[in-house]
Order: structure tokens, then C-alpha cells, then sequence
């Protein structure tokens, strides 16, 4: 029934305004799934390769679509992914683009639970899978390669871990989102917004801590439970290979002294989570930073990881960080993105089920969140394209009780 009998591509905008991969999955008994790829800018180094929409989609419909059509099940989803890297035939997805991969895979899946008639999370984590919503670490203020003239770190998070229901923690990063506008406009700081809708103010980042600090409590004490915030340092962004420094713009770090100033920031702001704090080919500092600090605070991999699971198996082998981010456009299908969150769970690393900062309507990654228990998911505070994602998660909790 899930016999897969088309499947459709195309070009369409993204968050950004740029190109991005469009998938339509048609099932012999009538079932339909639909989902976009989204987009990285500080995309790391050893990330799948994401081709231009309509290359990917020429090489996609030359090599992937003949071998899914009348041949693979929407209902399988691993037969679906093993097919679209055999179709491939390279490591990184480089021939049919990780765009149209990840387009395709997800689409598929989203037919599969059409056929079903169950919603996507139950056709993913199935009858036994958790019970839990992830906590949404929502945006607030940023700049690295996300808004220009910002902040030197990327992501400044809200992170409600105190709310009491999923619904709570997406009002309440929202709250704290239009918060940090109140206070920004208090200190006659102009701003507008980076790519995921964060505020972007000319500002340096010991005064973006302030006030990050400021509206989490202001907020918390509102609300009546507990707020803290974390970081995307986005660090190998900063980090000059050649001099072995980390670039700020009132000066540079060594690589013991990013160590310090971060396990300082964590000390200082009570920060719960702190994503790529460290180049993205250093595991030592990274195993060095979370043996200092990784019982107080997430110290979490995205460019070091890059959701592949050979990457994860050395930095669990070398005790570097305690958690990943899961970007399924990272490494271009649903099952991989999967095979990474179990093997994370398995030897103790919190997965974190990450938006991308260029960004569609698409859905998947909050019922990828629940369908696979995972404690904390990265999608935003405000902004449609992220409010797609948090209001999903507020039906599926409000559908699954
Ligand atoms: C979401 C992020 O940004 P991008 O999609 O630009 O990699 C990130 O770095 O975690
Ligand atoms: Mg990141």
C-alpha cells in the first residue's frame, strides 16, 4: 500500500528568500507526503553537501526517482534512505545534493503516516516511543553569520527548563524575545532581526549577556518558573586555523583562553547549554572544556558532529562534549538522523533536534523531536517559519493528551 508511485520536485523560497528543494512522495494507495529541505550559513565543514536546487533536483530525478517509483516502500523508511544513498553512490550526498535527499526522505516519511493515518511522531518513535516534549531553546539574540554588525556569538537561547507543559516554554521564549526588544529599546539600542528572527543589535557580547541575563529573570519571575539561557558560540566560525586563535572583534583567544572565558560564561550566567563552543576539528578542547564544565551545563556538537555518527563515535571515544545537535540536512536522510539520536542516547549525550538558520513551513523536526524523545529541541522563538515548528509541538502535545 505504501508502494511509492511518484515522486515530485521543485524549486521553492525559502526563509531567506533563496532556492530550496521541494519533494512530493505519492503512495500506490493514495498516500501523500510533502517536505522542503532547509538551509545552513554557518554550515560546518564535514556537513553533507547541499548542491543548487535545480542541480539537485536534475541529479535527483536522473539517478534517485527511477529507483524509488514502483520499487521502494514509503512505509519503509530505511529502504527509502538505503535507496536514496545507493542512487547517490558518494559519502556526502554530493551527486543528488543532500538537499534533495533530505527532501525526498522526509516526504516519504510523511506518506508513510498518511497511509497509516497516524500522525508523523507515532509513525516515527512508534507505540513505545517517550512521553516527553523536548524542551524548545528558542533564539533571542544573535549575529555571527546569521546578522551582520552583532554579536561575535551566534545564538543567544532562551531556555525554559522550568515550564511545566511545551506550551508554557514556547510563550515564555516568546516573552523573553519581546523582552530583550523592551530592554534594548530602554538603553536607546536600535536593532533589527538576524535570519532566524533573533534580534541583531550593534552591540558587543558582554552587553548582549546583560541583557539576555535580564529578560530570562524579568520573564521567569513572570511566569512563575524557572528560565535560564544557553549559547551557539558558532565557534569555528571565529577560529583563524593559521594563528590558532579565536577572533572576537575586541580581540583574540588562544585556544586555552576560549576554554576559560567559556567555562567563566558558564560559572557567571548559570548557562544550561552551550553549543560549538570550540573549533570544529579540536575534539581535545572540546573533551578538555567538558571535563571542566559538562556537569554543570550541555556542552553540545553541531559543526564538530554534523549529525554523522562516525563523527559522534570519536568524540564519545575521546570524552568530547555531552550532547549533538540533529540536523537531518546535515547528513541527508531521516534514518541517519536517527542512527545518530539512538547512538547519542545510548552512551548518555543529549540529543538536540535543530532548525537550520535558512528555514521552510516544513514541520518534520518537531515530530522528529517527539517521536524520538529528545530532551531539547532548537527551532526559533518567533518568525513563521519557526513558529511552524513550536506550534506544531504545541498540537501534537495538546493532540497526544
Ligand atoms: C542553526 C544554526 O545555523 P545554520 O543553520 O546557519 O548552521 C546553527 O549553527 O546551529
Ligand atoms: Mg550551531
Amino acid at each position: 500500500m505504501t508502494l511509492i508511485t511518484d515522486v515530485r520536485l521543485r524549486r521553492t523560497l525559502d526563509s531567506r528568500g533563496n532556492p530550496t528543494v521541494e519533494a512530493d512522495v505519492l503512495t500506490e494507495s493514495g498516500g501523500f507526503g510533502r517536505a522542503a529541505a532547509p538551509s545552513g550559513a554557518s554550515t560546518g565543514e564535514y556537513e553533507a553537501v547541499e548542491r543548487p536546487p535545480s542541480e539537485a533536483i536534475a541529479a535527483a530525478r536522473e539517478h534517485a526517482v527511477p529507483r524509488l517509483v514502483g520499487e521502494a516502500y514509503a512505509g519503509n523508511q530505511r529502504e527509502v534512505d538505503a535507496v536514496l544513498r545507493g542512487a547517490d553512490g558518494t559519502d556526502d550526498f554530493s551527486e543528488i545534493g543532500a538537499n534533495s535527499a533530505v527532501a525526498i526522505s522526509m516526504a516519504a516519511a510523511k506518506a508513510g503516516a498518511d497511509v497509516l493515518g497516524a500522525p508523523l511522531f507515532q509513525h516515527l518513535g512508534g507505540t513505545f516511543r517517550g512521553e516527553n516534549f523536548p524542551i524548545p531553546l528558542g533564539n533571542v539574540v544573535g549575529g555571527g553569520e546569521h546578522a551582520a554588525d552583532a554579536t561575535d556569538i551566534q545564538e543567544f537561547l532562551a531556555a525554559p527548563v522550568g515550564a511545566p507543559s511545551v506550551e508554557d516554554a514556547v510563550f515564555a521564549n516568546a516573552a523573553v524575545h519581546e523582552t530583550v526588544a523592551d530592554l534594548l529599546e530602554e538603553r536607546d539600542i536600535p536593532c533589527g532581526k538576524g535570519d532566524e528572527g533573533a534580534w541583531a543589535p550593534s552591540i558587543d557580547d558582554a552587553e548582549a549577556f546583560e541583557i539576555v541575563d535580564e529578560a530570562v529573570s524579568l520573564v521567569a519571575e513572570e511566569v512563575g518558573f524557572d528560565i535560564e539561557f544557553g549559547l551557539d558560540v558558532a565557534a569555528a566560525e571565529m577560529y583563524d586555523a593559521e594563528s590558532g586563535t579565536y577572533e572576537y572583534s575586541d580581540g583574540s583567544r588562544d585556544t586555552d583562553e576560549q576554554i576559560e572565558y567559556i567555562a567563566d560564561l558558564v560559572d557567571e550566567y548559570d548557562l544550561v547549554y552551550v553549543e560549538d563552543p570550540l573549533d570544529e576539528n579540536d575534539y581535545d578542547a572540546f573533551a578538555e572544556l567538558t571535563n571542566r564544565v559538562g556537569d554543570e551545563t550541555l556542552v553540545c556538537g553541531d559543526d564538530l558532529f554534523v549529525t554523522n555518527t562516525d563523527r559522534l563515535r570519536e568524540g564519545i571515544d575521546r570524552g568530547a562534549a555531552n550532547s549533538i545537535l540533529i540536523k537531518p540536512n546535515q547528513i541527508g536522510t531521516l534514518t541517519d538522523a536517527f542512527d545518530a539520536i539512538e547512538l547519542a542516547i545510548e552512551n548518555g549525550y543529549d540529543p538536540v533536534v535543530s532548525h537550520r538558520s535558512g528555514e521552510t513551513e516544513d514541520t518534520t523536526i518537531a515530530h522528529l523531536a517527539v517521536a524520538t524523545d529528545a530532551p531539547f529541541i532548537k527551532t526559533g522563538a518567533v518568525g513563521g517559519e519557526r513558529t511552524a515548528k513550536l506550534n506544531e509541538l504545541i498540537r501534537i502535545a495538546d493532540d497526544a493528551t
